[in-house]
Order: C-alpha cells, then structure tokens, then sequence
C-alpha cells in the first residue's frame, strides 16, 4: 500500500466487507438433539407439563451478575435454573454444521472454530422474563452466547437482540430445535412468557484456532500506525506551497446519512458502524480522542451539459428526459474546483458530553475517505451556466457523519478552534482554580489560529467570556492578541464592567493600544460604511454610560474609545466638507449627522474635552455641506435623552451653523439673467478649460462645440459627475458631430431650493437650540 497515511488509513477501512450479522438465527430437527435430566430421564419433545413440573422441582432461582457480585433478584431475571451436573445433552453431528454456520454467519475467520461450552438449562413459567442486559465474557477467546430453546408449546417469551441500534426478535418453536447465537457485546432479554413454558439450554461460546482473536487486532495496530504517522508527518500544501506544521486532526468521513439530531454512536449504520469500532479501538491505541461529529461539504465542479439545448428548446424530447437518473444526473462531472468542509456540530470527548454546534473548517490534508463525496446523493445542488472563467459550474452540497481523531495532547487546542467560548470559559476555570501558568501556556497554543477561528463566526464569536478570561492571564500581550480579533460592533454595555477591570488590571496605554488595533481594523477598507458600525456609534451613549457606571477606570476607556471613535469619523468626514456638493454626498452627510450625535453625545456624558474641542472646530469648517451634517446631528441629538444627552457642544455647533447660514441668506439672489455656474474642480485639460469659460460667462446660456468622440464623453462625465445644471447633447451632424451645452433653468431652481432650506434650518435652530435669556436649551 502507497500513499500519504490518512490515504493508507482510508483504504484499509474501505477493504471491510460490508458486517457481518451480530445474531444468527437457525433450526435443527428435534431428532438432532436428546436431552436427559437425572431423575427425570430423557426429554420428550415438544417437552410435556408433567416433565415440565418435574425440572420446576429441580430448579433454583437463577442467580445473574452485576460487577463482582452475583445476585437473585426476581425483578431482574425471573427465571428457574435447573443444576448442570443433572443435565446432559448429546447432539448429532448436525450441530457441527450449524456451528460453522453460525461462525461464518458472526463473520469469524473461516479457519477458526467455535466451541460451544453449556452454561445452564433455564426453564420460564407462564410470566418469567429476564430483563435487558449484557453477559459476561468468561475470557478473551469468548465471542459469544449461544441459546438453544427446546421444542416446547408457549407464547411469548421472545429473545430479543439489541445491536447498534438494530433489534432482532427470536421465537422458539414448538416442533423444532430453535438456535440463536450472538455476539457477546449485543444487548439482550427475555420477554414475559405469555403461556406455556419455555425451556432453553444457553451455552458460551469460544472461538478457537490459529490467530483467532488476531486478524482485527492486526488491522486495529495498522490504523494505529497510520494515525501515528499522520500526526507526525508535516502536511503538504497543495500547488507546490511546501509543508507545513504536522495536522493537529484527522476527519474520518462516514458514508451513511444522519440526521442532526439523531445522530450518536449507537446509531452508526452498518459499515459506519464497523468502522467506526476499528477506527475508536485504533485511536485509543495511538493515544488520540475520537468525536463524532456532522460535516457539511460543498464541491463546485466544472460540468458538462452534454444536452445543451436542454428545456423547451425541442419539446418532442421531453419523454425522454425524465428518466434523467436525478437533479443533476444530466452533467458530466469534469474537474473538481473547489471544496469546503466545516463541522456543524459534534459531541465532544469527555465522559456524559452531549452534541453541541461547533464551526470548525477541515482542510483537505485533515481529511481521509473511503467513498468519495462525488459518489454520494447531494442533498442540494445547483447548475449555472457559463460562470466567466469557470466554464459551466455545478455546487453540490452534502451533510456527512465525520469520525474526527486528534492526539489527546491537541484536545484542547482542537476545541478551542471548534468552540472559542468553550476555551474562554476553561482558561477562566483554570485561573479561578489558580493555575494561572497553566492558563497562560494554554492561552498561548491558541495564538496561531485564534483570529481566524474568531473571524470565521464573527457575529457569536465570544466576547465576553474572551474579557473575562483575558483579566486573569497577567500577560498583556496574549490579552491583546486575544481580543484584537472581535468586531468592534460587538461591544455593547454588558461589556462595560469587563473592558473597566480590564484598564484597571492592564493600565491606561494597554486599552489605547486595544482600542486602536480595534479601530484600525475599521479603518481599513469599506467596513467604516457599514449600516451596523453607524448603528454602533448611534449607541455610544448607552456604552458611554455604562462605562462611566464602572467608575474611573470605565471613565478612561470611555475616553479612549470616544478619541478613537472621533478619529475614525472625522477622518472620514472632513475631506468632504468642502468643495462643490452633488446630491449623493448630501445623502450621505446627512446620514452620518446620527453617529455623529451618537460620539458627541456619549464625549458630553463623559467629559471627553478633547472631542468636543475638536467637534466644535470642524463644525466651523464654513460650508453647505458642514451645515447639513450639523442640523442632521443636531436633529438626532434631539432624540437622545433630554438633559445631559444634550451637552453644550450643541449649543456651540447649533451657534456655529446659524451664522453660516445668516451668512449664506445674506448673500445676494443670483440676479435674473445671471447664467454663470462655478466650475467644477479643474482637471486642466484644455476641454476642461473652455468648459470652466461657457459656465463662468454670465451671458452665455448655450454652447456649440464640435468635438470628436473622445472629447465629448469627457465633457460628458464631467458634467454628470459634478451634477451641472447643463444640458448635454450631441447632434450627429457633420464632422466632428457637435456637443450642444444649454444652461438650464435648474440652476435658479436648485440655489431657491438651497436658500430654503437654509431658511427653514435656520428657523429650526433658532426655535430649539438658541439660549433663552433664561435657561439653557433642552
Ligand atoms: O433464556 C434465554 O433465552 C437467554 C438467557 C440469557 O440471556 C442468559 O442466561 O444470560
Ligand atoms: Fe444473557
């Protein structure tokens, strides 16, 4: 066998044959068997009452044990035992036969054989029963028990066999020899004889013979070597990106289907099942843990409809189509694009553990299979036609039971990455109980894969059992590696208590450092614009208040979170204060007037002096835009509490923005007849430059320009950007055709729109934010 060892692990489970039956069933004649009991003789068969009294004499309350000890207890097992020094049993030599039978039919090697050993003739009254349970194994070559019930008239009294979740239910006859034989691991009982009498004689049965008990203990230390070397062995990346560190897992993936809720060891179905025992005794064996866990896959694989005119294009086909073997049984799978396996869900290690969702991507070289994914029955499935680059694509999805190995020295490190939380909460315990050096050494296994495992679940990732574990940990840098992962937006007032210990514990420029890594994270790309980073700042207040609930320590993280929060904003904000407004920015400043009350909100609730000062001197930047993001703030900040939700920098920005806009209605209407636009910012092009001349002449209303193609999509963008009251035409006449700009009435329009606005702003801060001469606006 070649191949890396999950590949060699993967081929010998492959090889089983499919299990073999736990119990067999089978008759013999009633001349195969005589039976003679001293002082009652031999047996006549099917066994007559007189007979039947006699062995009740004889019998003694059969005894059963539990642990080291024997006991009668008729609740238990209500039946009679009759001596085995009084009883001997002679077959004929069809019992031979049925014994190899029953040896192939277990699935025992075929060069092996079984020997049955008498262990006691039990005879059940109308009513008697045993209850379920499991015999003992009286040493290692025992396999199994063998129970012969004796042609006997009765109801009831079935033996039932319980095996990996499987039952099997056996009757003794009344005119034949009944044989069940079962394998000595199965649970079983004896149900309450309904009439009659049932008589039975059980026996033990041994395998003996060269390498008996050999061949799946060979197998066993074969995957056990496997598993060793897997874990030992540095993985190699795919496309030639070298080896990295050994895998820290192993997902075995079973073939059977299961729901989510019921799913457990005891229901593995057939070759899961058999599998599964190997692979768990294989485990133990090389010192690893065993979960069983649910994964979902998708594969995208490159497909072909050979039938491109599939659908209605030829409906006279459509007979045919339907014996289509299934939902995507019409394409041809060509190569396999991308995989993704993640385990849902599992039932961790320990002893009494139940099942638990977990979120934990499986890489490829963690996984070993039997059967591949391809082979099975998606439980969803998607075609899309001609995908760009991809060609012809195909998902399937597939929800499989997966055996998941891991050395028992990675346990936690494997359920840290499945379940963060679950590693908070134990780096807590182990704190509470004073292992401090141990929490620390543990904390710091989890570094090399802690941010992914918080990012890829970043809505539930835990947040406060990571500040409540980071407190006790003494160590400032494992702390903040620890929490730079987490969303900002997950901070919410809970926290409050937390993030104050923690600035008291770790100190003042230790929660700087945090905030800003937090922050920085924002800073980057697209995230700042994001509905709930808004929504989070618009809640600042609440956080503010809390924080300030948690005394000093709380007053200062709010500070650094509020220097924070204003950096970000105002960086953003500020380059778009000036300069020509469209109508999309508009939107977009009054938009952001709600985060803005949020910060200068929960900055006046905690003194945060630094903020406010600079909230005032951005509020004076003198422009339109300015204007609108103010009354938008001041408009939200009438909806915070009253009272000290209202700080006096509203009094300043409101007083700032009503002298703008004095200022602005002061200024002189555009006189009738007064065409000249300011230009847009200049991209000095020459086009650019007579355009800046058509739109300052006050005169000129319209422009006819022959331009060649380029020139005039030029001019075209220009305008539209910048939302120029022009009109833009081409007349496609002559060569070059001719670009027509005509003014339009827009312009005066727009700017008496503007002037109302300003106006009715203005009457609105007047109204709610000037001071009365009495009191202070609220
Ligand atoms: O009587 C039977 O059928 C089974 C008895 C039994 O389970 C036992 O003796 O352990
Ligand atoms: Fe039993």
């Amino acid at each position: 066998m070649t191949g890396t060892a999950r590949e060699r692990l993967a081929e010998l489970l492959g090889d089983l044959a499919e299990p073999p039956a736990s119990s067999v069933y089978l008759k013999l004649f009633m001349s195969d068997l005589s039976v003679a009991v001293d002082g009652i003789g031999p047996l006549r068969f099917p066994v007559p009452d007189e007979q039947t009294a006699w062995l009740r004499e004889l019998g003694r309350r059969a005894r059963f044990g539990r642990g080291r000890q024997t006991l009668t207890d008729p609740t238990v097992r209500d039946t009679w035992e009759i001596p085995k020094e009084l009883v001997s049993v002679e077959w004929t030599e069809a019992f031979d036969a049925a014994l190899a039978v029953i040896r192939d039919g277990l699935g025992l090697p075929a060069h092996c054989e079984l020997t049955p050993d008498l262990h006691s003739m039990l005879l059940y009254e109308t009513g008697q029963f045993f209850v379920t349970h499991q015999d003992s194994e009286k040493d290692d070559t025992m396999v199994g028990t063998l129970v012969v019930t004796l042609p006997s008239v009765h109801t009831g009294g079935e033996l039932v066999i319980e095996h990996l979740g499987d039952t099997a239910e056996y009757r003794g006859s009344k005119v034949a020899v009944s044989l069940v034989a079962f394998y000595a691991d199965c649970r079983h009982q004896v149900l309450p004889i309904k009439t009659g009498n049932r008589i039975t004689l059980t026996y033990n049965l041994f395998l003996t013979g060269p390498g008996a008990a050999l061949t799946e203990d060979a197998l066993t230390e074969e995957l056990a070597a496997c598993l060793t070397e897997h874990f030992a062995t540095p993985a190699r990346l795919l496309y030639g990106r070298g080896h990295a560190e050994p895998p820290i897992r192993l997902a075995y993936l079973l073939d059977h289907e299961y729901t989510a809720s019921g799913f457990s060891w005891s229901r593995l179905k057939g070759s899961d099942a058999q599998r599964a025992a190997l692979l768990r005794a294989a485990a133990d064996r090389a010192g690893c843990d065993v979960v069983l866990a649910l994964a979902e896959i998708q594969e995208t694989w490159d497909a072909l409809d050979p039938d491109p005119w599939n659908d209605s294009y030829y409906e006279g086909e459509e007979e045919h189509k339907t014996e289509d073997p299934g939902d995507d049984g019409e394409y041809v799978l060509q190569d396999l694009l991308d995989s993704s396996i993640t385990l849902a869900r599992w039932t961790a290690p320990e002893e009494g553990s139940r099942p638990e969702d977990v979120s934990l991507t499986i890489r490829d070289h963690e996984v070993a299979v039997t059967t591949p994914s391809s082979h099975l029955t998606p439980y969803e499935a998607q075609y899309e036609g001609y995908m760009g680059n991809y060609g012809n694509t195909l998902d399937r999805w597939y929800r499989r039971a997966a055996l998941v190995i891991w050395p028992r020295a990675r346990r936690f490190s494997n359920r840290a990455q499945a379940t963060p939380k679950w590693a908070m909460d134990e780096l807590e315990r182990m704190i509470r109980a004073g292992n401090t050096s141990e929490a620390q050494e543990v904390a710091r296994t989890l570094l090399p894969f802690w941010d992914t495992a918080i990012r890829s679940d970043s809505k539930s990732a835990p947040l406060a059992a990571t500040l409540r574990a980071v407190g006790g940990l003494d160590e400032p840098e494992t702390a903040t590696a620890l929490l730079r992962p987490f969303e900002l937006v997950l901070l919410a007032p809970g926290h409050a208590p937390l993030l104050a210990g923690l600035a008291g514990h770790y100190g003042d420029a230790w929660m700087g450092d945090l905030q800003r890594v937090w922050f920085e994270s924002w800073r980057r790309g697209a995230h700042s614009y994001r509905t709930e980073v808004m929504d989070w700042l618009c809640e600042l207040p609440l956080l503010a208040a809390a924080l300030l609930a948690a005394g000093p320590d709380g007053k200062i993280t709010a500070h650094r979170l509020l220097e924070q929060a204003w950096n970000l904003f105002a960086g953003k904000v500020r380059p778009w204060l000036t300069g020509p407004s469209t109508s999309s920015r508009d939107t977009w400043l009054s938009d952001l007037g709600r985060p803005l009350a949020g910060i200068l909100t929960a900055a006046a609730q905690t003194e945060a002096h630094g903020v406010l000062d600079e909230a005032v001197r951005l509020g004076r930047t003198p422009s339109d835009q300015t204007a609108l993001l103010v009354v938008s703030a001041l408009r939200a900040a009438g909806e915070h509490a009253t009272g000290n939700g209202r700080g006096a920098v509203f009094g300043d920005l409101a007083a700032g923005c009503a002298g703008h806009l004095q200022n602005a209605l002061a200024r002189p209407q555009r006189a009738t007849g007064d065409w000249s636009i300011d230009p847009p910012e200049a991209c000095s092009c020459e086009l650019c430059e007579t355009l800046a001349a058509f739109l300052r002449d006050r005169a000129s209303r319209s422009l006819e320009w022959p331009l060649a193609k380029q020139g005039r999509s030029h001019i075209h963008s220009r305008i539209d950007a910048a939302e120029l009251p022009v009109r833009h035409q081409t007349r496609r006449q002559g060569r070059p055709y001719t670009l027509v700009l005509t003014k339009t009435e827009a312009l005066f329009d727009t700017e008496r729109l503007i002037r109302e606005r300003h106006r009715a702003d203005l009457a609105w801060i007047t109204e709610n934010w000037t001071p009365k001469s009495d009191a202070l606006p609220c």
